[in-house]
Formats: C-alpha cells, structure tokens, sequence
C-alpha cells in the first residue's frame, strides 16, 4: 500500500537551484492520499482536549482545515503580514533571505485554550517558531505541533523540541 510520502513530488531546483522541494499538491490531489493524510495527522490527538487548530499559511490552511473539521475545533489561520482583516499582533522570523512577518487576530484564541499548530512542511522551524510565539503571546497552550514533511537536516524538530514542544511528522527526507 502507498504511503503519505509515496504521495509526494520532488522538484528539483525550485524555487532556487541546488533545492529539492517536497511538493505536497500531488499529495493533496489524491482522494486516498488526502484523506492518509489528514487522519494520519490528528490521529495523536483524537480525544485530547483540543480546543483550536492554527493553521499556518499557505498549505497549512489546507490541512488545518480539514484536521480541525475531523476533530470538531475551530480553526485560526496565521498569515503574512497584512492580510487579516481585524486587529492582529504580529511575530518577525527569519527566512534563508532576510525577515518576513507573520499575524494572528488579537481575539483568535482565549487565554489557556489548547492549540493544535498545522503545517505541511518543517524546514529550519522558523515559521512555526513563529507561530508558536503568537499563540502563547494570547495566552494559548500548544498541544502539539503536527507537519506531513520533517526534512531534519535543516534542524527544525530539534528547534522547537528545544522549546518543550510535541512534534509529530509523517515523514522525513533527508537533504535540502
Ligand atoms: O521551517 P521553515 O524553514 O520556516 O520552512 C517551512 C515553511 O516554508 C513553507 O512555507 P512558505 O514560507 O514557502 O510559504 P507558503 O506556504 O505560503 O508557500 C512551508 O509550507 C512552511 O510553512
Ligand atoms: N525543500 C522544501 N520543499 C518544500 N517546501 C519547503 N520549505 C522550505 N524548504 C522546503
């Protein structure tokens, strides 16, 4: 039977040469992979006290989505900066290049409410780093941090387990 990384494409050189990157929309294309997939993630969690899945743009949307309707939470999507609508409190982190800057509305989360943090793809931790800081920064409690690519080369797993931090991945792969 095929498994979540069977699912998944390399591309080769994108979006810089010397990058292979670990393209999930085959995954997410594929009924059975889909679904592998999204169950695959919040198995961990199914029965814990789960109040919220955040959900990390852009990939992390999907899933998060799809985690939080299958777990019965709401659903909190931290953006690039200047894209949500209302007030928002904002976490800079760092990119291969310079900075960029992700938001959380001020009002997402209730202080002590327990945070299932989604992503598609942990590469250094930075975005999720970030994440993690905007959700605490509310007041928020991670329950866990839940990825479908670890690549543990670039050092994100040890980063946020450095952090007290539960992180669960579907799979590896090892290189850039
Ligand atoms: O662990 P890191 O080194 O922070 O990298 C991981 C992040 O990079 C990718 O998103 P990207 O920033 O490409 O944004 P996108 O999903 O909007 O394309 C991926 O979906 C993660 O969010
Ligand atoms: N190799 C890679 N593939 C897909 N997304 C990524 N984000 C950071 N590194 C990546």
């Amino acid at each position: 039977m095929k498994t979540v990384k069977d699912y998944i494409r390399t591309i080769v050189d994108f979006p810089h040469e010397g990058i292979l990157f670990r393209d999930v929309t085959t995954l997410f294309a594929d009924p059975r992979g889909f679904r592998m997939c999204v169950d695959q993630l919040l198995a961990p969690y199914a029965g814990l006290p789960i109040d919220k899945v955040a959900g990390l743009e852009a990939r992390g949307f999907i899933l998060g989505g799809a985690v939080a309707h299958q777990l019965s939470t709401g659903f909190v999507p931290i953006r690039k900066k200047g894209k949500l609508p209302g007030a928002t409190i904002s976490q800079s982190y760092t990119l291969e290049y310079g900075e960029a800057v992700v938001e959380i509305h001020d009002d997402a989360l209730q202080p002590g409410e327990k945070v299932l943090l989604v992503d598609d793809l942990l590469a250094t931790g930075g975005t999720a780093e970030a994440g993690i800081r905007l959700i605490e920064r509310l007041g928020g409690q991670i329950a866990g941090c839940a990825f479908v690519v670890d690549l543990p080369d670039l050092g994100g797993r040890k980063r946020l387990e450095a952090m007290g931090m539960e992180v669960h991945a579907l799979c590896a792969f090892e290189g850039l």
